[in-house]
């Protein structure tokens, strides 16, 4: 295959790019300087503390708000060109859906306005609407109003497909139905973006993390990369016959230690050098484990030290 720099959507090519974008309102810094790249196929969960700027960000890249600097664009172009092709599917926190049409209307309403549709059976099927396709939209659960939305996000063949806290509302089923066509959606190249605020979602589904706080990305890998970014493993073991507190202090790499009774629990930047280490000190700890951070404690510890760190 041949490219060209005139040919913005080749695989290679950024399906989104923020550079260098700010967005204030009054004095508060909602997005402060975000430079960012995706990638087609990507599974992108935006992860941030209560306004660190998420929603903002979702907001510019979809041209509901005009960034005060910096460049954001999609597939080469502008939000508003982009979204105008039919190349983006968002799901939003906010917004009504249209009330006085049944379900059905309002998908195929969407349907016939994209200009890459699927058949309208085929979205409300895949958003689990089938049963409830004749109901009108304001009899709808809050659970059901997300499915709707989930159809309206993936009513044409977009290229990439934006979501504000997707899964708020929805049951276990809806939900893993949910996950399975996002799946489906990054597997057949499509670009997901999601901001949640349920971390073991982000953990399950991203193949990439990105950490916002304040406006700024703190982090951005994938789940494991980000945990080891926290920079700390967990040691637990138990010790026989008196602790020595001093020369399990000096052991290498720790970042914290709670002796409790024989019981001892400690974090380690390099838990093998730790341990290797606990050993040396002709020590023989027992049922003894070392764990991961999971994602939540690593967002926790990540967002807290970054929170001293600006305070
Ligand atoms: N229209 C607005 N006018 C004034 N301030 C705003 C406006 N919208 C957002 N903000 C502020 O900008 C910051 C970022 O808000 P934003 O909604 O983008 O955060 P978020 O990460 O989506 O938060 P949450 O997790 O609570 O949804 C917050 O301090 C918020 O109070």
């Amino acid at each position: 295959m041949t490219t060209t720099a005139a040919a913005p959507t080749t695989a290679r090519a950024s399906v989104v790019s923020f550079e260098h974008v700010s967005k204030a309102y009054g004095d508060v810094r909602a997005v402060d300087g975000l430079t960012l790249d995706l990638r087609p196929g990507e599974t992108v969960a935006l992860l941030g503390p209560n306004g660190a700027g998420k929603s903002s960000t979702l907001d510019l890249l979809l041209g509901l708000r005009t960034a005060d600097s910096g460049t954001v664009r999609i597939l080469g172009t502008s939000p508003q060109a982009a979204i105008a092709a039919g190349r983006v599917g968002a799901m939003l926190q906010t917004g009504g859906l249209m009330e006085d049409v049944t379900v059905e209307e309002l998908v195929r309403l969407v349907c016939d306005l994209h200009p890459r549709a699927y058949p309208v059976g085929e979205v409300l099927d895949r958003a689990g609407l089938t049963q409830i396709a004749g109901r009108m939209v304001n009899k709808l659960s809050g659970g059901q109003e997300q499915r709707v939305r989930f159809a309206l996000a993936t009513a044409g063949a977009n290229d990439l497909i934006v979501l504000d806290e997707p899964t708020t509302g929805m049951d276990v089923t809806a939900r893993q139905a949910f996950w399975a066509t996002m799946r489906e959606q990054a597997d057949a190249g499509r670009t997901v973006l999601f901001a949640t605020h349920y971390l073991e979602e982000a953990d399950a589904i991203a193949d990439r993390v990105l950490v916002l706080h304040k406006g700024r990305l703190l982090a951005d890998g994938t789940a494991a990369e980000i945990k080891a970014k926290a920079g700390a493993r967990r040691i637990s073991f138990e010790l026989e016959g008196p602790v020595d507190e001093p020369a399990l202090r000096s052991l290498p790499f720790l970042s914290a230690l709670d002796i409790n009774g024989h019981r001892v629990r400690a974090q380690s930047h390099d838990a093998d050098a730790t341990v290797h280490a606990l050993y040396g000190l002709g020590l023989y700890p027992r049922a003894l484990e070392v764990a991961g951070l999971g994602l939540e404690q690593a967002f926790v510890a990540l967002t807290e030290a970054e929170e001293a760190r600006t305070a």
